[in-house]
């Protein structure tokens, strides 16, 4: 099965390999991207763990549903998504709004939940005013009205070259998202702050960021890293808020890196 109806909408999934077996990570991708974002992570990973990805709501081939959307919404589907494949104790890594869904799932369903991998992320991003004007540009115009100012953020220049296939091709999955639901998940960022989630964090965490993230910069990653007990936080260079398609080499080894020192039991630091 791929496909499943969680709460209100039908989400489009992907599990790989067996969670009674192999430990399971749980991908959450970010605004206006769906779950092939992480393919080249993944390949690298499997055998070691088992891994579900999943469209976020109004994402990919998942339904858009009622909206505008609040992040409860989005971590309310990632949890009846697991129940649904009967996973507890996940390791959860997520990417920006991704990043906010496994903070919301770790401080509501701590017994989902074994450690979160935080990349490129914060309590809070953005704000009213810059919501609200991307809300408005893509009810106007679309995605594609905003399509070359997300790409800048998400990619570093080395990668932004109009000969990159693979640039020209994850605009391409940019500007074919459906404009209702990112506009709907543009109001869940604007209305969403996770501060004091994040403060009273408990499981074991750590905060990743690309070192030319255009949209959560490191200066930002490190202060929210501040803000967790006892997390770690590590730079990748020749990224952008996309690491996972820039340097998924990188990304796996910090993630392996991590998972590992989890399950012996360690602690970041
Ligand atoms: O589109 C962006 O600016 C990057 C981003 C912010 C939140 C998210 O999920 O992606």
């Amino acid at each position: 099965m791929q496909f499943a109806r969680v709460n209100d909408v039908v989400l489009h999934y992907q599990m790989i390999g067996d969670p009674n077996t192999k430990p399971l990570i749980v991908f959450a991708n970010a605004l206006g991207t769906d779950f092939r974002i992480w393919r080249d992570v993944i390949i690298r990973l499997v055998g070691d763990f088992s891994v579900l990805t999943y469209d976020k709501r109004g994402h990919g081939l998942s339904e858009t549903g009622p909206t505008p959307y609040t992040m409860d919404n989005h971590v309310e589907d990632l949890a009846a998504l697991l129940e649904l494949v009967g996973a507890r104790q996940v390791f959860v890594c997520g990417v920006s709004i991704g990043g906010m869904i496994a903070q919301g799932l770790a401080s509501s369903r701590p017994d989902l939940v074994r450690a979160v991998v935080l990349c490129d992320t914060a309590a809070k991003i953005g704000d009213d005013a810059s919501w609200n004007q991307r809300i408005e540009a893509v009810n106007a115009g679309g995605i594609e009205a905003i399509a070359d100012s997300v790409l800048e953020k998400w990619f570093t220049p080395a990668f932004r070259k109009p000969d990159n296939p693979e640039f020209a091709g994850y605009r391409t999955m940019l500007t074919r998202q459906s404009a209702e639901g990112y506009a709907a998940t543009c109001a869940a960022l604007r209305d969403a702050d996770l501060t004091d989630a994040a403060k009273t964090l408990t499981v074991p965490s750590i905060c990743i960021v690309g070192d030319e993230d255009g949209s959560t910069p490191p200066s930002l990653v490190a202060d929210f890293a501040k803000t967790i007990p006892n997390t770690h936080f590590e730079v990748i260079k020749g990224a952008g808020h996309l690491p996972s398609i820039e340097q998924p080499e990188r990304l796996t080894d910090i993630v392996r890196a991590f998972a590992g020192m989890v399950r012996a039991g360690g602690r970041p630091n």
